[in-house]
């Protein structure tokens, strides 16, 4: 069963628009692998990440986020359901106080333990990434599932600076980082028409769901729980149940790139 709904008293800003009025086209949605429709004319997924683009790591309240530098076409993806390149912006994660729930989107109701978002905009409709989060399919969002398993290296360099950004509003230098090493080498993905899954909430976010999770190790989540909603000095709030509750899949068809 899923946790119980923190949400609002999560973060103040999400009490006040815990759903966008009107919404059509919200996420996150629990996919039904039955539902869902085998699309031949989705192409593979093309990922070219510069690890050299990668700026700091920073704790912004909601999760902690690692940012790009987004400038030039230097980390982009292509190909898949995508019509141009999208750059990448920054990536983070959502994850539960326990193994048994932490991810947004679920599949066939199984929810995972945590969630990765990796963020991008379009640089042929927008000149930045602020100003693609409002145009239609200005954005592209890959999300990765984690699931409680082996040690993942990768992963690790990422966990170890954790610490320097314990409280809300921190940041640290994180330079070099290649985030294809967290993504599975399964090719098989799942994509619908959806939002952002926290403030501002705009529907325009074409979602790339990867079919199969990562392996993370029980201590490498733990770590992800010992960060902290709150800033130096009040009082402490453990960030966990960092995810948003699942939304109506209204009139939207789930394409899956594999029979
Ligand atoms: N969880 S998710 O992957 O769906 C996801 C992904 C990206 C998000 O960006 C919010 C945001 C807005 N702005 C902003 C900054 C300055 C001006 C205007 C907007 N920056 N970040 C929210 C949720
Ligand atoms: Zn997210």
């Amino acid at each position: 069963q899923r946790a119980p709904c923190r949400y609002a008293d999560l973060h103040p800003l999400w009490q006040s628009e815990l759903s966008v009025s009107g919404g059509t086209r919200q996420s996150p949605i629990n996919i039904q692998w039955r539902d869902s429709v085998y699309d031949p004319h989705l192409k593979p997924l093309k990922i070219h990440y510069d690890p050299t683009t990668c700026l700091y790591i920073w704790n912004n309240g909601y999760s902690f986020q690692v940012e790009f530098d987004d400038s030039a076409d230097k980390s982009v993806i292509m190909g898949g359901p995508l019509e141009n390149h999208y750059r990448l912006k920054q990536f983070h994660f959502h994850w539960g106080a326990i193994n048994e729930w932490g991810s947004e989107h679920m599949v066939d109701s199984k929810v995972y333990p945590a969630e990765l978002h990796l963020v991008h905009w379009n640089p042929v409709t927008s000149t930045s990434f602020e100003e693609a989060i409002m145009e239609n399919n200005g954005l592209v969002v890959i999300g990765v599932f984690l699931k409680l398993g082996a040690h993942h290296a990768g992963l690790q360099k990422l966990v170890d600076a954790l610490p320097a950004v314990k409280h809300k509003d921190t940041i640290v230098e994180f330079d070099v980082f290649d985030p294809s090493c967290l993504m599975p080498s399964c090719p098989d993905y799942w994509t619908y028409d959806g939002s952002l899954t926290t403030p501002p909430l705009t529907e325009s976010v074409t979602w790339i769901i990867k079919k199969t999770p990562i392996e993370v190790d029980q201590n490498q989540l733990e770590e992800f729980r010992m960060l902290l909603f709150t800033s130096a000095g009040e009082e402490e709030k453990r960030m966990v149940d960092n995810f948003r509750p699942l939304q109506p899949l209204m009139n939207r068809t789930v394409r899956s790139s594999f029979r």
